[in-house]
């Protein structure tokens, strides 16, 4: 079974325009697959040695889900998916870069030439600005309303990636809620809370006296949400050992108790969330392949709060009143300038860490201290230690002086004699870093 291809298309775009993903192609210019050429329709292409990814090099260097590619706001990223072998973009180890037009992109013994095209896909989107309880009037926003409302249509299992508080929980219950199993229960099991025989009787039940302390017969959650939806959270938590039991039911459509011999039927829809990215888990061996293509049958990318500020006035008033903060203590919430400012900030902790925010504002009538400004090259430099010295040495320095130069340019309005000077540089030096890193003028 592959990963539906085009399900997960979502990307960043303009403001407030249609969703236009810049499109791109991929060239192999060395290797086993020499000569292919990918050309996308969306905004993501991943590329490994297994069947399912949209670029497949048949090449024993290369890892099963080796890197992708992601066009977003108008440039590429490369992303590693923890590849045995690594990923190098023009010479350089990457975790997560971003590449330039004409970039050489190395796998194992497998080399492509990356091209950015003028033209654009186009990424459908929903006409709604709200999914349930989550808003959202941005493109990327609206992109993945328009997948959620299709997702909400079948009974298809769905997996949900995103970062911590970008809405995964609450998108799997508006899901529910949307769709025909409304009426039927929405169960959650967070698979990183429960640990070894608790989380199987969690997930499937036990007999009476199947293991010390099993003094009653218990219903599993399977069972529990027979008719509805079941919401597996954090389910790259779940050990290695239960793996296949949930890929039998998934596969079977039925759950055997702890301690029981039988099997009994299960009518359930599974919607899983994860906070990681489950590819790189299969190439570490801590997920199974087969239950990876089982849960993400459907995949979709929650997108994180710093891709899409816009958003932000309207999840303002939504989190006000979800947290009945109303009349005098929410003006200053809601005042233009205040919301100018939280625009700005870096959200790491996402939607969750703005409404904290926003509820200890309220209950402490003030505005205590915002985290980092938001923008590229903000995101926290995370040192991988697992990497050679000189490859990541050489990472961090390039993601310092991406971070420096785009921080530099726009504190002198993109005027590069201004910020030479500043910086007490050569302009010719600045102009090369701009390349180098595919920064863009503002
Ligand atoms: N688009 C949105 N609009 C309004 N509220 C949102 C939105 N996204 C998230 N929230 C709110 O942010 C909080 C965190 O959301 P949620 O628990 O669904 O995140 P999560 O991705 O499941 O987090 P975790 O991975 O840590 O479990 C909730 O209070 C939720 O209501």
């Amino acid at each position: 079974m592959s990963r539906a291809k085009g399900e997960t298309a979502v990307c960043e775009g303009g403001r407030g325009g249609p969703l236009d993903v810049r499109r791109f192609r991929l060239t192999v210019i060395e290797g086993p697959a020499r000569g292919q050429v990918w050309q996308s329709s969306g905004a993501r292409c991943s590329l490994g040695a297994h069947r399912s990814n949209d670029l497949v090099l048949a090449d024993p260097t290369v890892s099963r889900f080796h890197c992708e590619v992601v066009a977003e706001a108008g440039e590429l990223r490369v992303l590693d998916l923890q590849s045995r072998n690594g990923t190098v973009l023009d010479g350089v180890q990457v975790r997560d870069a971003r590449a330039r037009a004409g970039s050489v992109l190395r796998l194992g013994n497998s080399a492509l030439q990356l091209e950015l095209s003028a033209e654009v896909n186009e990424v459908p989107l929903s006409e709604a600005t709200s999914f349930g309880s989550l808003s959202g009037a941005s493109p990327v926003m609206r992109a993945t309303f328009a997948l959620l409302e299709r997702a909400a249509e079948s009974d298809v299992t769905l997996l949900l990636e995103g970062e911590t508080g970008t809405g995964k929980s609450q998108a799997a219950q508006s899901l529910h809620r949307a769709g025909a199993r409304q009426k039927g229960p929405f169960v959650i099991v967070d698979c990183g809370a429960i640990h070894g025989n608790l989380l199987e009787s969690e997930l499937f039940g036990h007999e009476k006296g199947a293991f010390t302390g099993a003094t009653e017969r218990r219903v599993g959650a399977f069972e529990e949400a027979s008719g509805g939806t079941l919401f597996l959270d954090e389910v790259g938590e779940l050990p290695l050992d239960l793996q296949p039991k949930l890929l039998r039911v998934l596969e079977a459509r039925e759950v055997r108790r702890v301690g029981a011999n039988s099997y009994r039927p299960v009518d359930v829809r599974v919607v899983a969330a994860t906070n990681r990215d489950l590819r790189a888990d299969v190439n570490a061996g801590r997920f199974r392949a087969d239950l990876y293509f089982r849960l993400a049958v459907i995949t979709i990318h929650m997108p994180p709060l710093r891709r899409r500020p816009e958003d932000i006035p309207a999840i303002v008033d939504e989190l006000l009143r979800s947290l009945a903060v109303r009349g005098e203590a929410a003006e200053p919430l809601r005042a233009p300038a205040f919301v100018a400012r939280l625009q700005q900030a870096a959200w790491t902790g996402n939607v969750r860490e703005l409404r904290n925010y926003l509820e200890r504002c309220a209950v402490l009538r003030t505005m205590g201290p915002l985290a980092e400004q938001a923008g590229p090259g903000s995101d926290e430099l995370v040192i991988d230690a697992s990497q050679p010295y000189a490859a990541e040495r050489q990472r961090i320095i390039a993601e310092f002086e991406r971070g420096y130069f785009e921080r530099l340019l726009r504190l002198h309005g993109g005027k590069v004699a201004r910020a030479a000077e500043a910086a007490g540089v050569d302009r010719t030096y600045i102009y090369r870093l701009l390349r180098r890193h595919a920064i863009e003028q503002p």
